[in-house]
């Protein structure tokens, strides 16, 4: 059985806590492993909340016509579906796109509570419970948020929080459903060898589709839902090590709900001098010929996992946060003088850059209409 990442697994939902405390550990666990699991206790988010945004998931990747998610295709603001092979997230080392399929539904408007996006009739009538699911989302963010602040000792303790603040402007924060499904039968035996082909899997290089390709998130924090029994997910450690991250740590088999598993995304390692730390992961096929593989859990049938993906306000400018910890640690790794020199980007900004790099196809397409 496979190595797992050593991701520690901290409890927030107390209120009566030591907050400086929890405070401390979140920010240790961000230093050092970029991931971090949260009991799920059921306080943040619904036990049966987490359950009915997953039966939302299968309805609209199973019972959906393709025609109603076609209407509804991924535009230049990453809302709308994004069909199989369609986003290639490592695109240097993908011959193929990511073998997932997604839906990105953007924050419901603060004044209407409304989704700004076209929706598949099909799911029309579970609008309100997205929005509610997004919100839901929304605060157990902004705790994490005012968390690292208090962690970090910025000033003031709130900057990180007010700057997520859905009433100070608009966001490229995404609820996004991912259906991945099940793995392809193996190519009938080549004339090459069995080894060969195995190394080729190796280094991601191979004929076989990768779930998602190897990536940083792009935002501030993402939360991540998945369910217990699928595999795939792996986190490259420190010395480059692919290593598997299961669905249910020791110590949360009883509760309601397997963990959120949170991570750093690069704009807040950005802002951050590189102190909190956005951590290299994939989806693979675990199982058939490699043993990555997590006790109780399987990676080759179908695979669903929920993402939101956390952005402050869009014109919020990513100078180094102001925290003498993050100072520090930029001044003795050298990003203080690449921060004086780099470009003054807005979160917005930072986001685009990244979005054009794995939709290569809607960046394209585009280049030739102008
Ligand atoms: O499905 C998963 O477990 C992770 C997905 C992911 O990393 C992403 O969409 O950014
Ligand atoms: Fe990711």
């Amino acid at each position: 059985m496979a190595t797992v990442a050593k991701i520690p697994v901290i409890d927030i939902s107390h209120d009566s806590q030591d907050q400086a405390q929890v405070a401390k550990e979140l920010v240790e666990a961000a230093i050092e492993h970029g991931f971090i699991y949260i009991k799920n206790t059921g306080k943040d988010i619904p036990a049966e909340d987490v359950d009915a945004a997953f039966e939302l998931a299968k309805k609209l990747f199973k019972e959906t016509p393709v025609e109603e998610k076609q209407a509804c295709t991924i535009q230049k603001n990453n809302r709308g579906w994004s069909a199989m092979h369609y986003e290639t997230l490592d695109p240097k080392n993908q011959r193929v796109g990511d073998f997932k399929e997604a839906f990105n539904f953007g924050e419901p408007s603060p004044t209407t509570n409304q989704l700004q996006q076209p929706i598949p009739p099909s799911i029309a009538s579970s609008v309100p419970f997205i929005t509610n699911f997004h919100t839901q989302c929304h605060h157990l963010s902004l705790r994490l948020n005012t968390l690292l602040g208090i962690g970090l000792s910025v000033t003031p303790p709130d900057f990180f929080t007010s700057a997520h603040l859905r009433e100070n402007g608009a966001s490229g924060t995404i609820l996004r459903l991912l259906y991945y499904p099940p793995a392809p039968a193996p190519a009938p035996a080549q004339t090459s060898s069995i080894a060969s082909d195995e190394e080729k899997e190796e280094d991601g290089k191979g004929d076989r589709d990768v779930r998602a390709g190897a990536h940083s998130d792009y935002g501030s924090l993402t939360l991540l839902f998945r369910l217990k029994g699928q595999a795939g997910l792996e986190i490259q450690t420190r010395t480059g090590e692919w290593v598997p991250v299961p669905v249910c740590p020791p110590g949360t088999e009883n509760d309601p709900q397997p963990p959120i598993l949170v991570n750093i995304g690069d704009l807040l390692s950005y802002w951050t001098n590189g102190l909190l730390r956005s951590t290299v992961h994939r989806v693979v096929f675990p199982g058939a010929g490699n043993n990555n593989a997590v006790e109780g859990e399987s990676g080759q049938g179908e695979r669903y996992s929920i993402a939101y993906f956390c952005h402050p306000v869009g014109t919020t400018k990513l100078e180094p946060v102001p925290s003498e910890r993050v100072r520090k640690f930029g001044e003795e790794n050298g990003q203080v003088k690449k921060s004086e020199a780099r470009k003054m980007l807005t979160a917005d900004e930072h986001l685009m850059s990244r979005l054009q790099a794995s939709y290569l196809k809607l960046y394209e397409e585009e280049k030739k209409e102008e």
